[in-house]
């Protein structure tokens, strides 16, 4: 199958599958191995080789889009579609893959993958949010794939996923532990990251259907 054959060590169509059913049932998901630890450790190599590249994230778009350092501490890097960086490449060709699969299996129509490497030094956070507005027609789904190895919870940095609307419970914690991914959607779950005592690793991305 497809699948397999790009991607022979990591996800396999099972995983998509399984992402696929979890957003059916609940509109979120979470996977541990997306991503092997030997996958996972290229991807942040080749994030620490472009990290003088990286700029503090903003909020808001457009005009408004300004750095607010009391609503988000870290740094990020866009991907370029057109990478040959081999790490990067085959993240966007698995991305592509589970855009399909998700497509066939959930007829969402999501038409477009836009990505960034980020970067939390120790301390920083991003404050409870959403990633899109009802009815914006935008972000879809949410997808953030964490390249830390080694993470225990004592080294904090969890993406707390809110489960009810502006509820504060109940919550999930997840730990931003090398090659789980968590895939949700945009516009119901509120979420925040909590400090860490590490530097935290991730490439965070956003399937969005044709506007
Ligand atoms: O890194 C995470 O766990 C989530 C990041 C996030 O919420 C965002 O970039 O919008
Ligand atoms: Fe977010």
């Amino acid at each position: 199958m497809a699948l397999s054959q790009t991607w022979p060590t990591g996800a396999t169509p099972a995983s998509s599958d399984a992402i696929a059913d979890a957003l059916a049932e609940s509109g979120w998901a979470v996977t541990p191995g997306f991503l092997t630890g030997p996958e996972a450790a290229s991807l942040l190599a080749e994030g620490h080789a472009l990290r003088a590249g990286f700029h503090r994230a903003g909020i808001g778009r457009g005009g408004g889009h300004q750095v607010a350092a009391q609503v988000r501490g870290d740094e990020v890097l866009w991907l370029d579609e057109q990478t040959e960086s081999s790490a990067q490449r085959r993240y966007l060709d698995r991305m592509a893959e589970l855009q399909a699969a998700l497509n066939q299996a959930l007829f969402l129509g999501l038409f477009s993958y836009e990505t960034h490497f980020a970067v939390y030094p120790p301390g920083a956070f991003y404050k409870r949010h959403l990633d899109a507005f009802h009815g914006s027609k935008g972000r879809t789904l949410s997808c953030v794939l964490y390249l830390n190895p080694a993470w225990t919870d004592a080294d904090g940095g969890h993406l707390r996923l809110y489960l009810d609307g502006e509820h504060a419970e109940p919550y999930v914690d997840v730990r931003p532990e090398a090659g789980t991914l968590v895939t949700f959607l945009s516009e119901r779950f509120e979420h925040e990251v909590l400090p860490a005592t590490r530097e935290r690793a991730s490439v965070t991305g956003w399937y969005s259907v044709r506007t």
